[in-house]
C-alpha cells in the first residue's frame, strides 16, 4: 500500500468564520506500508491520523495525490474493481463498536455480509467461514445469534475484528481500537491484535493517542503534526532518539517513558487545521523555531523506510529530554 503526496481539504464544518473556509487535514502525506508491517501513527488529536486511516482504508477520495494497492492507484480503477479491491484486500476496525456493528443484524448476518457481498463460496462454506472467524477471535458459537447491544464492548470489538478479517485483506487499519472500551478489556483486545497479525501475517495501521500503546504494538512509528506527517521512526527509536522536537515533546508528555521529569513544555494547543501557520506548522509551538521555520518547511531528511524527519532544527543524538525541557524553558522565558 503506497500513499503519494495525498492531501485532503474539507469544506470547514458550520461554526468556520466564512463559508469559504478550507480544513487542511492532510497535506502532502507519503507513506509505504510492506507486508506484514505494523505502522503506528501518533499525534494529538485533530493532527489528521483519521484522515490519513479513512484515505488508507479507501473510504476517502483524497483531494489529489494517489493511494495505491499492489501497484495499482485505487482512484483510477472503475468504482466496482475498486470496491472489489477495498473490500477483498483491506479491512477496517473502527474506534467504537457500538456504532460501527448494525444493531439490527445478529452476529451471524454481521459476519456473513462481507461474504455475500463479495459471493465467497456456497452458502454453507460462509456458515463454516462464520464459524472459523467467531472462533479466531475467541467468541463462543452461542453468541451467533446474540445482537450486538446483548454484548460487552470487549466482545463487539471482537465482532468488528472478525468482520474486518472476514475476506483474509492483507492489510488492516485500526483507528483507535480500543478508547472506547474499558480499560479492564484493552489489553486483550490489543493481544488479539497482535496475535492475528502474527498468525496471518498482516500488515497493520494502528492509530492511538496512547503512545505507550503505540511503541509495543509497531514496527514503525509515524508522527503527524496539523495534517503533515513529520516523522518517521523505527519503533525502538521513537522514545529517546526521536529527532523531531515535537515527537520528543509527545513523548516526553507520557509518564514512565522517559527519564521522570517534567515533560517538554510546549505553548498553547494545536493551532487550528482552518489556517496552518506558513513553513513548519510546529513553528508556533516549537522551542527550536526561528525565521527559517517560518519560511519552509524542509523536505525529509532521508528516504521513505529509513527513520526521517522535516525540521530545520531537529534534535541532535545527544540531548537528553533533561536538556529539551531546560531549552524549552528558556526559550519560553525569553519570549
Ligand atoms: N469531514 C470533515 N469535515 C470537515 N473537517 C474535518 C472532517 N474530518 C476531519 N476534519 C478536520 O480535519 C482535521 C483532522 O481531523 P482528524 O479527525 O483526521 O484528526 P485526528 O488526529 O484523527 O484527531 P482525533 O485524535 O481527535 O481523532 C481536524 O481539524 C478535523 O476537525
Amino acid at each position: 500500500m503506497t500513499v503519494r503526496d495525498a492531501h485532503m481539504v474539507y469544506p470547514a464544518r458550520s461554526g468556520g468564520l466564512f463559508r469559504s473556509d478550507r480544513v487542511y487535514a492532510l497535506t502532502g502525506a507519503d507513506l509505504t506500508i510492506a507486508p506484514g508491517e505494523t505502522v503506528g501513527v501518533v499525534g494529538e488529536s485533530g493532527c489528521g491520523k483519521s484522515t490519513l486511516a479513512r484515505v488508507l482504508v479507501g473510504v476517502e477520495k483524497p483531494t489529489s495525490g494517489s493511494v495505491s494497492f499492489h501497484g495499482q492507484d485505487l482512484w483510477a480503477m472503475p468504482a466496482g474493481r475498486r470496491r472489489e479491491v477495498i473490500g477483498t484486500g483491506i479491512g477496517m476496525i473502527f474506534q467504537d463498536p457500538a456504532t460501527a456493528l448494525n444493531r439490527r443484524l445478529p452476529i451471524r448476518r454481521v459476519l456473513r455480509d462481507p461474504l455475500d457481498v463479495h459471493r465467497r463460496g456456497t452458502p454453507a462454506r460462509r456458515e463454516e467461514r462464520v464459524r472459523e472467524l467467531m472462533s479466531l477471535v475467541g467468541l463462543p458459537e452461542r453468541l451467533a445469534d446474540a445482537l450486538p447491544g446483548q454484548l460487552s464492548g470487549g466482545q463487539r470489538q471482537r465482532v468488528a475484528i472478525a468482520r474486518a478479517l472476514a475476506l483474509e485483506p492483507e492489510l488492516v487499519v485500526a483507528d483507535e481500537p480500543t478508547s472506547a472500551l474499558d480499560v479492564s478489556v484493552r489489553a486483550q483486545i490489543l493481544n488479539l491484535l497482535l496475535d492475528l497479525k502474527e498468525r496471518l501475517g498482516l500488515a497493520l495501521v494502528f492509530v492511538s493517542h496512547d503512545i505507550q500503546t503505540v511503541r509495543r504494538m509497531s514496527d514503525r512509528v509515524i508522527t503527524m503534526y496539523l495534517g503533515r506527517i513529520v516523522e518517521e521512526s523505527p519503533a525502538a527509536e521513537v522514545t529517546g532518539h526521536a529527532r523531531h522536537p515535537y515527537t520528543r515533546a509527545l513523548f516526553s508528555a507520557t509518564p514512565g517513558l522517559l527519564d521522570p521529569i517534567d515533560p517538554i513544555p510546549l505553548v498553547g494547543p494545536v493551532p487550528s487545521a482552518i489556517n496552518p501557520p506558513s513553513g513548519c506548522p510546529f513553528r508556533t509551538r516549537c522551542w527550536k523555531a526561528d525565521a527559517d521555520c517560518a519560511a519552509s518547511m524542509p523536505e525529509f531528511s532521508g528516504e521513505a523506510g529509513e527513520h526521517r524527519f522535516r525540521c530545520h532544527h531537529p534534535v541532535d543524538g545527544a540531548e537528553t529530554t533533561h536538556h529539551l525541557v531546560r531549552q524549552a524553558v528558556t526559550a519560553q522565558e525569553r519570549s
